[in-house]
């Protein structure tokens, strides 16, 4: 027996006549392979040994032609060529699950397998030479369960394994008893086991929104269809109703508590949006997104005016603004449209503070840039979270759910946008409260949380 490896004996038949060994060579390190095995093996175990490929002929030699179940799982196998199996000829069990496999060249032709379990990998593409395995008159199963497969890819894959090879479809919630009874009534069939859609079913029932952001619907509750991207607007809801209440209290300007309120409403919106995913509540979540940010471009132009003046042009030019992006979104639901409208508002703002805290006010720098990159870091992970959605779906199959929910960058989004606007209020107020020559002096509450307090003595 190959040294660190366990391998045991079974004797089977008239007087002993037959012996099987089976060898368990699991947790022993990638060196492990190559790794020679007694003749008449019939089970050999390579599972958690962090393999990072097979290649060549690794598994071959003379206990090799007798193996008929080969556990490769929990290692790191990225690429997997189905023909470094073809020594296996009786080879009829072959777990590749929990591994890196994201391409799968060549099959496993010839063999006479009857079941591969290829479940909790990263396979995007599937070659479906893969399963013309040897017809042995036994059923064949497949499991593609927790890949990436995309829902276009499956269908496709689906349809073609079904007229080609007879394939049945199962799902891997599917209890395992179903399946022989499926497969009892005909003739030889072949099973595909796919992972069911990472979405559920919910109470607010199928989405209509024209966005649905990358987690995983329904998952945590049956009431709440993205909850970490629903429960993260509580910090766009309460600290600026609380910094509207202060505003009030402190007698400032009626535009920043609009400019609060504004927040908490989109905070709100953004709320009924993920947690329902309907479209009514999507527009409840983009159109204050752009009426709020008009708020801060007015208070932002306007913080060198007299105290309480009013200066119509601009409230005209932004309502215009607001109600055509409003009109135009409600008939063309394009999404990009209301991103590239919020992200015109958005550099103005950027322009406009960095110019302040350059040219008029530049101890107040600090303030801008932290809002600043506070509020980009989030837009960078908003894109992230978009762009390899796939892969973060992926690798939350793999975390325990608290540390997954880490993982949801759309969540963080709401979180660093919510600060940073947050931020960028405090900085416009004391941008405009310095000028009315107030004395403006931010603090933090139990040293954490950002507030604007303002001293009642005006300065002369
Ligand atoms: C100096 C700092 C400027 C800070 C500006 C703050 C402006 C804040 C205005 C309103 C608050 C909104 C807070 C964001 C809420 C997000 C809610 C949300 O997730 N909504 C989505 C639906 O769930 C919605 O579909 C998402 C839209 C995302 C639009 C992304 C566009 C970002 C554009 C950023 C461009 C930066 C440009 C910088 C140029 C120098
Ligand atoms: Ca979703
Ligand atoms: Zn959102």
């Amino acid at each position: 027996c190959h040294l660190g490896c366990r391998c045991e004996e079974q004797s089977f038949g008239l007087f002993n006549s037959f012996s099987l060994t089976r060898v368990d060579c699991s947790g022993l390190g990638p060196n492990i392979i190559p790794v020679s095995i007694p003749v008449e093996t019939s089970l050999l175990d390579l599972s958690s040994n962090g393999i990072r490929s097979i290649e060549g002929a690794v598994l071959s030699g003379p206990g090799y032609t007798t193996l008929s179940s080969l556990n490769l799982s929990n290692n790191l196998i990225s690429v997997m060529n189905g023909s470094v199996f073809s020594k296996l000829r009786y080879l009829e069990t072959l777990d590749l699950s929990w591994n890196a496999i994201k391409v799968l060249v060549e099959g496993f032709s010839g063999l006479p397998l009857a079941e591969v379990d290829l479940s909790h990998n990263l396979i995007h593409e599937i070659d479906l030479n893969v399963f013309r395995v040897q017809d042995h008159g036994r059923p064949f199963s497949v499991d593609l369960s927790y890949n990436l497969l995309k829902s276009v890819t499956r269908n496709a894959l689906l349809s073609h394994l079904f007229k080609e090879y007879g394939f049945l479809i199962g799902y891997s919630s599917e209890s395992v008893s179903t399946r022989p009874s499926s497969i009892a009534s005909g003739s030889p069939a072949r099973f595909l086991i796919m992972a069911p859609a990472a979405d559920r079913q919910g109470y607010w029932g199928t989405p209509t929104s024209t966005l649905d952001w990358c987690e995983e619907n329904y998952v945590v509750s049956f009431y709440i269809a993205e909850f970490w991207n629903t429960v993260s607007n509580l910090i766009m809801i309460i600290p600026p109703i609380y910094g509207a209440l202060q505003t009030f209290k402190s007698g400032l300007e009626v535009r920043y508590m609009l400019s609060f309120l504004g927040l908490a409403a989109v905070g709100v919106g953004s709320w009924c949006f993920h947690m329902t995913l309907q479209y009514e509540m999507q527009l409840l979540d983009e159109l204050p997104m752009i009426y709020s940010c008009c708020v801060f471009v007015y208070c932002l132009y306007e913080c060198f005016r007299q105290e309480n003046a009013v200066n119509y042009l601009p409230i005209a030019l932004l309502l215009f603004f607001s109600i055509t992006v409003s009109v135009v979104y409600l008939q063309w639901k394009e999404p990009v449209f209301h991103q590239v409208m919020y992200a015109f508002l958005v550099a103005f703002l950027v322009f406009r503070s960095v110019f302040i805290v350059t040219w008029v006010y530049p101890w107040l720098r600090a303030l801008c840039y932290t809002s600043l990159s506070v509020f980009l870091l989030g837009f960078v992970l908003w894109n992230i979270d978009n762009i390899v959605c796939d892969t973060l779906r992926a690798t939350r199959q793999r975390l325990p759910p608290v540390v997954g929910a880490v993982t949801q960058l759309h969540a963080w989004w709401h979180i660093l946008t919510g600060l940073g606007s947050y931020l960028h209020i405090l900085l416009s107020l004391q941008i405009r409260t310095t000028y009315l020559k107030y004395r403006p002096k931010v603090k933090f509450v139990c040293g954490i949380w950002p507030l604007l307090h303002i001293e009642s003595e005006k300065m002369s």
